[in-house]
Parts: C-alpha cells; structure tokens; sequence
C-alpha cells in the first residue's frame, strides 16, 4: 500500500506557483515529517494528497491508482483547528460517528469520555474535540492518516498523550501517516523521513 504525490504542482488562481514538482511518497507503517516555513505550502499540499483540493498539475495516487471520488476516505486529514471540522449544530455522538461507529477500545485509546457525546462541540476543550476528529478519523478503512499541525494548539502533556495513541494505532493496522509540523524535535522523534518543502518551492 503506497500514497504517492507524483510531481504536483500548485498555484491559487492565476497567482505565481506556491510549489512545483513536489514529491512525496508514503507506504504502509511509514510516518513521513513535512517540514518549511509559514506559507510554503505545507497545507495545500496535505488538502491535494487527501483529495479535497482538485485543482493541481500531477498525479496523486493510491496503489498507483487516483483516489477513490465516493465512499469513506481511505486518506484521512486532520486539521490544526477541530472547531472548523465539525458541524456545531450536532452534538459530538453524532460529529464521532458520521462516517463509522468508533468502539470502545479506540475512544479508551483516545481518552474519550462516553459524557462528551452528549454536548455540543462548543462545550469540549480544543484538545477533547481534536481527539473526537482523529476518532472519526480512524475507522478500519483508513489507510493513510494525515496530520496537518495536529497537536500545535495543545499543551505538551495532551500532545504526548495524542500522539501515543495515534502512533500506536498506526502500527496496529499498519497505517501511513504525514505528519507537518513546525516544531523539528517532534518530527525527528515520532517520523521514519522528514522532507523539506522549502525544496519545492519556485
Ligand atoms: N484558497 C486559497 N486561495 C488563495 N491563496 C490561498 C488559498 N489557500 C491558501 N492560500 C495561500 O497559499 C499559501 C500557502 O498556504 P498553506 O496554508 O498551504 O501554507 P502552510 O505552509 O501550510 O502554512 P502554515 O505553516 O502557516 O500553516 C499562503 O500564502 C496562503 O495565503
């Protein structure tokens, strides 16, 4: 199982190229670091390889074929700010189990309390929503798991404590991850390979 990012290309509109022929190629069991300044790209990059931005020069594969355009993602993002991920009009039960039930073994993992299902998004802390998020995130049919600042927002106890527990789950299934971060010490520990964007910048 590989997610590649074949020679992709961007630009916004008809502004200058925000990157050229970016490479990134990530297989089962891999975590791979995105490393480069504010602005570079980094996002955009992770919106293009988890299929929610379309419009780009290159290919995007999965096992060396385009992503799927219906069903559950088998490429997963996670955003830096859960609060724009989810529907404030549903309560977190509802928000958890949107695209799968989560059982009780990954919402222990997660440190979800079964209470929290019942409010709305507003009444979770940023950390316990974000937890939430990479639940919804991680049903079995996940393959590739994309963290774009994941744990930025958070104290380092809780990231320790989310990161544990999604790095775990990933080498139970044998998931892929992308991890972007600007913080270089957390990408040396938890990544196989951190790649330099600043390297396709044009
Ligand atoms: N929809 C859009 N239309 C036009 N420009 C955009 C759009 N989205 C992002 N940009 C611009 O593209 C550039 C790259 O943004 P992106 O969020 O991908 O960078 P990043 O490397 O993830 O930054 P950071 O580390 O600050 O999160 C920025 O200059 C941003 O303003």
């Amino acid at each position: 199982m590989m997610l590649e990012a074949h020679n992709i290309s961007k630009r916004y509109g008809r502004e200058q190229w925000l990157f050229r022929e970016a490479n990134v190629q990530v297989k089962q069991g891999e975590a791979v670091g995105l490393l480069g300044p504010s602005g570079c790209g980094k996002s955009t990059l992770c919106r293009i390889m988890s299929g929610y931005d379309k419009e780009f020069e290159g290919k995007v594969l999965l096992d060396g074929r385009p992503l799927p355009s219906t069903g559950y993602r088998p490429i997963q993002l996670i955003f830096q700010h859960p609060e724009r991920a989810v529907n404030p009009r549903w309560k977190v039960g509802r928000i958890l189990s949107e695209g799968w039930q989560p059982d009780e073994e990954l919402l222990a993992a997660l440190d979800i309390h079964p209470a929290w299902l019942e409010r709305w998004p507003a009444e979770l802390s940023g950390g316990e929503l974000q937890r939430i998020c990479i639940a919804r995130a991680l049903a079995p049919q996940t393959r590739f798991f994309i963290a774009d600042e994941m744990t930025t927002m958070l104290d380092a106890i809780t990231q320790a404590r989310i990161w544990k527990a999604v790095l775990g789950l990933a080498e139970q299934r044998k998931m892929g991850l992308v991890i972007v971060s600007h913080d270089r010490h957390l990408l040396n520990r938890i990544c196989t390979r951190v790649i330099d964007f600043t390297t396709y910048q044009k």
